[in-house]
């Protein structure tokens, strides 16, 4: 067996079936509070050719570019990412909490009715922005719930990419 663990006192490594801890090591943190993940679901990655009407025309690569236009101004460190997988969405959410690495999410579709990705949200250790390009209340109605707003610490939806800079200025006030 082997895996490692981190909590803010320690850090352990499974060698051999043995634990081996240490405390002299750093804990598995984001050191200087600076780096954000801007984590996208499902379709995003289609932006500019997906229903410009609802969506717009800026290609997905371009609100990569504005991100961390916006983060360099802010003096974030923004680390964009997008996955149409509920599991891997699920997976740099655990990474984001492991790593007390604060999250601007744009969950798409699994907004409303991934329950997993409701409860790796939950585990956040730092704060985590829902945002959503378009307003989903004004549109139809299976787009009315979310399952991630009780567990973010807020949302921003409805300003087109805007949302996304919003966000990230608003991360700057909170982290
Ligand atoms: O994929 C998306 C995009 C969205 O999250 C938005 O950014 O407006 C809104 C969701 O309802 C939809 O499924």
């Amino acid at each position: 067996m082997a895996g490692r663990f981190a909590d803010s006192a320690q850090v352990g490594t499974c060698f051999a079936g043995r634990w081996v801890l240490s405390t002299t090591l750093s804990p598995v943190t984001d050191a200087d509070g600076r780096r954000v993940l801007v984590l996208n679901g499902p379709n995003l990655g289609r932006l500019g050719s997906r229903e410009p009407d609802v969506y717009g025309a800026t290609k997905f690569a371009d609100l990569v570019s504005e991100c961390e236009k916006t983060g360099a101004e802010l003096g974030l460190e923004v680390e964009v990412r997008q996955t149409d997988d509920e599991a891997e969405l699920v997976g740099w959410l655990h990474e984001a909490a492991d790593t007390k690495t604060p999250v601007v999410l744009n969950p798409a579709a699994f907004t409303h009715y991934s329950y997993a990705l409701r409860d790796a949200c939950a585990q956040r250790t730092a704060p985590l922005i829902e945002i959503h390009i378009t307003n989903p209340a004004t549109r139809e109605e299976f787009r009315h719930t979310s399952v991630v707003a009780a567990v973010a610490t807020g949302t921003i939806a409805g300003f087109g990419l805007d949302s996304y800079r919003l966000a990230l200025r608003a991360l700057t006030t909170l982290s």
